[in-house]
């Protein structure tokens, strides 16, 4: 190879590399449920009208806020990601990225989601926005995550304000169907992580996290999965009834997942050791919140709206004619 070329592939390989050291920072994986929530609140707060150009500006502002709180978190944790085989390999623990670095790009992420929102949607959702990064960085990671049990249930309410961002960039207000979307996936984070913590307890027993699995051991916490779950279930149906946002769609919906939850979490009560359990609850999680927003979407669709209407009319008539024959 001729040595300029060599030169170019290597400056390439090095870009690339940094590249991918500060994706990694920004956990990548998690952001894509935390945009289907909130595409969902943007849907049934529009009720099926939503301008396209204000659902993208949203979900980009979104993914830079939680870009630049998992960043944050990454370089607060740092000393004990590095300790735990799970996270011993991110860019901060394994040298690749300083911290100071990934401070600014976390300010530099932080900033533009703030002025993507004030000034393309309002500034009551680049205000959550912010506010979310705070919780996630100041209640859940530096708070409560090294001294409670209860660090994700509190903590929790972090990975909840997406959805009041999208409902607020929509409307420009916070109504009640806003905060019961947000007490959803408020009561169904200890569900998805405990089922988790229940498979990574030893790496958090390590660096002394107080997990619940790691202080309750595991039938107690499968008990309080199981305990989660049954609040959360008839929650989702209150945006039916008394809310009335969401229609007999997404009851479907909403009834046969959580119906699944519920087995899953029932079966790992009964076996709470069993890791595959564990494993497969958490995966069904992550499918139910996909799934249950994917409801809330198709429900509030117009074409549904209509499809639902037209049933109703020919039920109501069918019922009408049924009552009109000359029976006896
Ligand atoms: C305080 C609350 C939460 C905690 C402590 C938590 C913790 C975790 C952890 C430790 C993982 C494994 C990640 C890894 O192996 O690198 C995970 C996975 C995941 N979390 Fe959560 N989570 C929380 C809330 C949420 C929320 C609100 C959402 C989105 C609505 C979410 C979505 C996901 C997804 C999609 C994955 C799977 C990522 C993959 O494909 O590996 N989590 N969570
Ligand atoms: C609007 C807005 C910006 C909201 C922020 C929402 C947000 C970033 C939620 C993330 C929740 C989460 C995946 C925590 C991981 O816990 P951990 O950090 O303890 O996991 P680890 O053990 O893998 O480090």
């Amino acid at each position: 190879m001729h040595p300029s070329t060599a030169w170019t592939t290597s400056r390439h390989d090095n870009f690339g590399q940094v590249v991918r050291s500060y994706l990694q920072l920004t956990k990548p994986r998690i952001i894509p449920l935390l945009l289907i929530e909130t595409a969902a609140a943007m849907w049934v707060a529009a009720q099926g009208q939503l301008d396209s150009a204000l659902l993208w500006v949203t979900l980009l502002s979104g993914t830079l806020a939680a870009a630049s709180a998992q960043t944050i978190n990454c370089v607060y944790d740092r000393d004990i990601d590095y300790d735990m085989e799970r996270t011993r390999h991110r860019p901060i623990p394994s040298g690749r990225v300083r911290s100071r670095d990934a401070l600014l790009f976390a300010a530099v992420l932080a900033v533009l989601s703030f002025a993507l929102l004030g000034w393309f949607a309002n500034f009551l959702s680049a205000g959550l926005a912010m506010l979310g990064i705070a919780l996630y960085i100041g209640v859940y990671t530096h708070w409560l995550k090294r001294s409670s049990t209860q660090n994700i249930v509190i903590g929790g309410a972090a990975g909840a304000i997406p959805p009041l961002v999208g409902w607020a960039a929509v409307t420009g207000e916070l109504s009640w169907a806003a905060w019961l979307i947000f007490a959803i996936v408020f009561v169904w984070t200890p569900p998805h992580f405990w089922a988790l913590a229940l498979l990574i307890q030893e790496d958090y027993a390590k660096v002394k996290v107080p997990m619940l699995p790691v202080i309750v051991g595991d039938e107690g916490t499968a008990k309080q999965i199981w305990r989660y779950t049954l609040l959360l279930v008839p929650m989702t149906l209150l945006l039916i009834y008394p809310l009335g946002v969401c229609g007999a769609v997404y009851g479907l919906i909403a009834v046969t997942l959580g119906l699944r939850f519920l087995q899953k979490a029932w079966q790992l009560r009964q076996q709470p050791s069993d890791r595959d359990l564990a494993r497969s609850t958490f995966k069904y999680s992550i499918l139910y919140m996909m799934l249950l927003s994917a409801g809330m979407v198709i429900d509030s669709l117009p074409l549904t709206r209509s499809g639902v209407q037209v049933l109703a009319d020919q039920v109501q008539n069918l019922t009408a004619s049924v009552s009109m024959l000359p029976l006896g």
